[in-house]
């Protein structure tokens, strides 16, 4: 019997990949599948990996109707067992009652892959569709990290640099922005009304997104603003003997954090 399956986490926690492995794994044993996304980092019509992989995708607009598409692809004699989903954050919640009837009613396996919560915490809609209808839904084991070292939970958003809580639900955009890259490079904002931004309205404010800890996320302390607890870069203590810095770094630490590390 054919399942709907919502593969959830946070951004840069592997589900392309995982998308992409699936896929490649039931085309293995010969079946046949169909791949969705909706605005892919990469570009329209694909899936892509942080790990390389970049496969062909059917771009799903707002109008597109998964019962209808896949009904015509049947009638014109195309065999199909499953069907991937890629960003389906992204999709209506009517798609994702599409998906469901796909499952139940053509016997097609749906996997879905996708982020839960948006920069500010609330769920999509469409993934909260998901989350009501899936048959299973599976966290991903690989867990992004929290610059305290601890699992990311939330995606968090950035623009020219600093944590927001307020804005459009979608701007499509990447984490592991290099530091010194976060203030100069220019976002691309070519992809139309998602970003909000209008074009000739000035210069265009740098968007990215980092993963959180739950803590971290309600603090808003991004690997930017947060002590740099982890990072080799920390200031050399004053007092240069071996004591001295070991007594000086170890006052940095509890002063800067207290009880985030153990
Ligand atoms: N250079 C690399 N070497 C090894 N693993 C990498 C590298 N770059 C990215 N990854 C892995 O790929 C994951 C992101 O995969 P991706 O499918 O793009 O994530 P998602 O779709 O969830 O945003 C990272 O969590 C990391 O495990
Ligand atoms: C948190 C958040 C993310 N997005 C966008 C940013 C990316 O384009 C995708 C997530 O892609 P990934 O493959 O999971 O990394 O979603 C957004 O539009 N709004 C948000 O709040």
């Amino acid at each position: 019997m054919a399942e709907l399956l919502f593969f959830s986490g946070t951004m840069d926690c592997g589900k392309s990949t995982l998308a992409l492995q699936m896929d490649h794994n039931h085309k293995a044993r010969g079946r046949r599948g169909v791949l969705f996304s909706s605005h892919d980092r990469a570009g329209e019509s694909m899936i892509s990996s942080r790990l390389g992989l970049q496969v062909p995708a059917v771009e799903v607009f707002p109008e597109t109707d998964f019962w209808v598409e896949l009904t015509l692809r049947q009638t014109m004699g195309a065999r199909i067992d499953y069907v991937i989903c890629d960003e389906a954050q992204f999709y209506t919640v009517d798609q994702i009652d599409q998906l469901a009837r796909v499952v139940d009613e053509m016997d097609i396996d749906v996997f879905s892959f996708g982020i839960t919560s948006d920069f500010r915490t609330r769920l999509f809609p469409g993934s909260q569709r998901l989350i009501e209808l899936a048959d299973r839904v599976q966290v991903l084991q690989v867990e992004a990290l929290c610059w305290c070292g601890k699992r990311a939970t939330h995606n968090a958003r950035t623009v020219d640099g600093v944590m927001v809580v307020e804005g459009d639900q979608m701007v499509v955009g990447d984490v592991d922005q290099p530091l010194d890259q976060t203030l100069d490079r220019p976002f691309d904002l070519d992809a139309g009304p998602a970003t909000g931004h209008q074009a000739g309205a000035g210069p265009a404010p740098t968007v990215g997104y980092e993963t959180l800890c739950r803590r971290h996320h309600m603090r808003r302390q991004t690997s930017r603003t947060s002590p740099s607890l982890f990072s080799n870069e920390a200031p050399l203590p004053f007092d240069a003997s071996p004591a001295g810095q070991l007594g000086t770094r170890g006052n940095q630490l509890q002063d800067a954090e207290p009880g985030v590390r153990s």
